[in-house]
């Protein structure tokens, strides 16, 4: 259950061969953010986002006839703090919350609280390990040892503890973190209710991602007729995705 998250080496653009996307008039881009769209930074709060990425997405949104969609384990307003105005969809916390368009409501596809108690005992666990957070979300928790890695196999132990005995909720890991999340979500599910609706409906699903937690999205969407890609195996770097995104459709 507690497979290790993908190592982050430090990898050179180096060239594989490029993937060939689907035609803009054909294709839905249903995209990761950290680790895809922007490099992973110390902190959640820290990336950057490159210079360019905003009119890239905002091109390719227009070309594809608003089929952009963003698919991250962040709340739906850290997107559009990094990003606002830019995907036209965006499914928050790995699927547990969809936002069709900017202006639809966002709705929650699944929910159930958080016991108490575990917040309660996270606070106490990170506060033992000096730069290590605490992030919460609508129905889950991330615990973050980034600043910290010896917190990463304590903070596991503490988590499969507390979560013993029940299955509401999963233990997943991410980079550098161990995440509380509902059983259940994932972001397959949120690329399979995208790709129901317009501007979505009818059009080749085009996955990117970069952790554990994308490979739902990259099954999900070879499963619909698509395309998965995951960065470092497809692409050997966020950089050089974002590079060739920049390409796409200049020439068709
Ligand atoms: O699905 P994603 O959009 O890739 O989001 C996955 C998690 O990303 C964030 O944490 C990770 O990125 C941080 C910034 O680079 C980094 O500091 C941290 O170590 C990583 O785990 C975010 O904080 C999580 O909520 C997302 O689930």
């Amino acid at each position: 259950m507690t497979t290790p998250s993908p190592a982050e080496p430090d990898r050179p653009d180096l060239p594989l061969p490029a993937p060939a996307f689907p035609p803009p008039d054909r294709a839905a881009f249903l995209l990761d953010f950290d680790g895809t769209l922007v490099d992973i930074a110390p902190t959640p709060a820290s990336v950057k986002v490159e210079e360019g990425l905003v009119e890239t997405l905002t091109r390719i949104r227009t070309l594809c006839g608003g089929a952009l969609a963003i698919v991250t384990g962040r709340p739906i307003a850290q997107i559009d703090h990094f990003l606002p105005h830019v995907p036209t969809a965006i499914a928050g916390e790995h699927g547990l919350t969809l936002r069709r368009s900017p202006d639809a409501p966002t709705e929650p596809m699944m929910t159930t609280p958080l016991p108490e108690p575990w917040i309660d005992r996270a606070e106490t666990l990170v506060a033992r390990f000096a730069g290590c957070a605490l992030e919460r979300k609508q129905a889950g928790l991330v615990l973050h040892y980034r600043s910290h890695p010896e917190a990463g196999p304590v903070f596991e132990q503490e988590i499969l503890a507390w979560l013993s005995g029940q299955d509401r909720f999963e233990i997943h890991p991410s980079k550098m973190a161990w995440e509380i999340r509902l059983a259940g979500v994932h972001k397959g599910k949120a690329v399979e209710a995208l790709m129901q609706a317009p501007p979505f409906r009818g059009r080749i699903p085009v996955f990117v991602g970069d952790d554990v937690t994308d490979r739902d999205g990259v099954e999900a969407a070879r499963a619909m007729g698509g395309q998965g890609y995951l960065i470092p195996d497809d692409f050997p770097t966020a950089h050089a995705f974002r590079a060739f995104l920049a390409g796409y459709g200049e020439q068709s």
